[in-house]
């Protein structure tokens, strides 16, 4: 594979300082050795970031290829910023083998715009009763190190505690969709509150989920072992996470795009884009989520990028698959509802979009500084630039983009990744 030789000039880093960036090889080499004639890319007024991490992105290949592609959504992800995705297991089959890991990763070798990184399953199907092979997709060539029945809840104590317990061997973790079964069943699709009981709507009240993250982070600690927490949308967990972080377990946590912008009354025109899992929550969570993110009491974001097709999403809003995507416009959502009101400085924002999550999943060559010798991942940004989202101008096979209409930061101007470009406007 060649690696093209670029001068990237005038950029500024996130900590505002002024570079030249020499992407030779693949990696960042001395501006100052760069060839006579080279071609040059003038970045005077935009920002050069680490190229950005997702821990939560859904394919949908293999099983879904009219969904999402590998090739489509790492489109879409570098796209977005982003130089890694890690898959979802929840695809048809699960990756819940090492071979099925091997084959995601395969598919991401051949057709990715970025790194894919398969997540195993931690049981069998999805179905929460019996193991997975953890160890065998852990010492496979897929080397997975994030382990995830997301979709479902590993919601058996016993399970959840022998997950955790075995994957602390391999430095391994498991990433929770934190969602009681029981306090939020089949029918639940909206937050539990005025809006659910005004549209008829079955109620996901909050304490469904921050009732599991309090289990598992006393998991956690007993078995001295890794917890990252999928997708948090609500106050009552942030707290949870601000307590067990108080008492130094070994807990991270991730929120959406989604949650940090979008509230409930976004569903009250019963439109099934706005359908997700868990549901969109009152201001009072979102500020609270805001505020988590902000202070570090959540780590990191996730886009849960859920490309779903036309035929699964529209039909009323109970009988509609939940999911929307994220991936393209994440870093346009954050500089709105975290950079712009001063939550996150652009050195944060690098923080809780590259580097943590790397170091959450274990990527050596991810979420890296940008200096010489590194690897040539990174995103060149327009602070300023913004957009009417327009959801047919996407890389994405899908539609259900929730932001149709609203304008927004739409700040990535170019994505280069092992040194390539993936994404130029
Ligand atoms: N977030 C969603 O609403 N849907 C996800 C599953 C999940 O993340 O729980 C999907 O796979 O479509
Ligand atoms: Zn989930
Ligand atoms: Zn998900």
């Amino acid at each position: 594979m060649t690696h093209p030789t670029l001068l990237i000039t005038g950029a500024r880093l996130a900590d505002g300082r002024r570079t030249d960036l020499l992407l030779a090889g693949g990696r960042l080499a001395d501006p100052a050795s760069a060839p006579a004639g080279v071609e040059t890319l003038d970045a005077d007024g935009l920002l050069a970031l680490p190229g950005l991490v997702d821990l939560h992105t859904h394919l949908r290949e293999p099983g879904r290829e009219d969904a999402e592609t590998v090739r489509t959504g790492t489109l879409a992800a570098a796209r977005g910023g982003y130089t890694a995705v890690l898959a979802m297991a929840n695809t048809n089959p699960v990756t819940d083998t090492a071979e099925a890991a091997e084959h995601v990763a395969a598919l991401g070798r051949r057709d990715g715009a970025a790194q894919v990184v398969p997540v195993g399953a931690v049981t069998k199907g999805l179905a929460g009763e019996q193991l997975a092979e953890l160890g065998l997709m852990a010492r496979s060539s897929a080397a997975v190190r994030v382990f995830s029945d997301d979709g479902s809840c590993v919601h058996d104590s016993r399970l959840m505690r022998r997950a955790l317990e075995y994957v602390r061997a391999f430095d391994g973790v498991v990433a929770q969709h934190a969602q009681d079964p029981r306090l939020a069943g089949p029918d639940a699709c909206c937050h539990e509150g005025e809006v659910s009981g005004r549209l008829g709507l079955g109620g996901w009240p909050a304490v469904a989920e921050s009732t599991v993250v309090a289990r598992d982070v006393q998991l956690a600690r007993l078995t001295r072992s890794r917890l990252h927490v999928c997708h948090v949308s609500t106050a009552e967990t942030v707290e949870v996470l601000r307590w067990a972080k108080a008492q130094g377990i070994a807990v991270t946590a991730e929120v959406t795009p989604h949650h940090l912008l979008l509230t409930t009354d976004a569903v009250l025109g019963y439109d099934p884009v706005f359908k997700v899992n868990p549901p969109l929550r009152p201001d009072e969570h979102v500020q609270a989520l805001r505020q988590g993110l902000a202070d570090g009491t959540i780590d990191a974001v996730g886009t849960d990028h859920a490309p779903h097709a036309r035929h699964d999403k529209e039909h009323a809003f109970a009988d509609a698959a939940f999911g929307m995507l994220g991936l393209e416009t994440a870093l346009g959502v954050l500089v709105e509802t975290m950079v712009e009101p001063g939550l996150l400085s652009w050195s944060d924002l690098v923080e809780r979009m590259s580097a943590t999550p790397a170091r959450i999943a274990g990527l050596a060559e991810q979420g890296r500084p940008l200096a010489v010798g590194e690897p040539a991942n990174l995103v060149l940004v327009d602070p300023t630039r913004r957009t009417i989202v327009d959801p047919a101008d996407s890389f994405s096979l899908s539609r259900n983009n929730p932001y149709a209409g609203r304008e927004l930061p739409d700040p990535v101007e170019a994505t280069f990744w092992q040194g390539r470009p993936t994404f130029r406007r």
